[in-house]
């Protein structure tokens, strides 16, 4: 039976960068699972690699067929975004290991649904002052930089990753990501000692 790496960290800890370069070690013959926005694309995106993107009507469509593992709507300065986990055929347990990437609430949800077992937390952590100069930084290189969203984001992290939310929720090991060659490294033998 395989497992789901599930990488968890507030915004702008490093999720996203720290996914795509576990997910490229070839040594750890990790498949992707893509999960669905509502939000709008952003530059440098591509559907179906970050989430698949899509619509309201799309969601409500997927969970009339039962396909929605769990979703998170979020009052966003730009409206109500939607964040959510489908039972797609993404998942072939039996004979694979996977990595995802959510927060504590979608983490608690996955878990419930696949079992206590198949799903690792892999927990990203950078201090709170480096995190918020990160999320500036990678706001001014959009064309049309989002800073009100941004901080909105950075406030909310507060309660959603609190210290008590993330004992409930049964993640115990952290991962620094102060330098991201040393958490990378970090982060795969911790799932290489998970899988051998
Ligand atoms: N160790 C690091 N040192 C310096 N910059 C880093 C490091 N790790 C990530 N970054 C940069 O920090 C920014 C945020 O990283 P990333 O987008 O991977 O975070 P995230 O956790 O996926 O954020 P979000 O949940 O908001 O999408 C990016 O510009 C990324 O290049
Ligand atoms: N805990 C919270 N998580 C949030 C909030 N708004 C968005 N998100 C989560 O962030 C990630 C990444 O989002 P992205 O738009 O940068 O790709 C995603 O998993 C969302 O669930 C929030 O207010 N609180």
């Amino acid at each position: 039976m395989g497992k789901i790496f599930y990488i968890i960290g507030k915004s702008s800890s490093g999720k996203d960068t720290i996914y795509k370069r576990v997910q490229k070690d070839a040594s750890l013959n990790l498949n992707s699972i893509v999960m669905y926005t509502t939000r709008p694309i952003r530059d440098g995106e591509t559907n179906g690699v970050e989430y698949f993107f899509v619509n309201d009507e799309e969601l409500d469509a997927l969970k009339r067929e039962g396909k929605v593992i769990e979703v998170r709507a979020y009052q966003t300065v730009y409206g109500l975004w939607r964040y959510f986990t489908v039972d797609d055929n993404q998942i072939n347990i039996e004979n694979n290991n996977y990595l995802m990437i959510g927060t504590v609430e979608s983490f608690i949800k996955t878990k419930k649904y696949y079992g206590n077992d198949l799903i690792i937390p892999i927990y990203i952590e950078v201090d709170d002052g480096i995190r918020l100069e990160r999320a500036l930084r990678r706001e001014q290189l959009q064309k049309f930089p989002k800073y009100e969203e941004m901080c909105r984001r950075f406030i909310a992290d507060q309660q959603d990753f609190s210290e008590e939310k993330i004992l409930k929720a049964g993640i115990g090991i952290r991962f620094q990501n102060n330098n991201l060659e040393n958490c990378v490294m970090e982060v795969s033998k911790y799932i290489n000692k998970v899988v051998n």
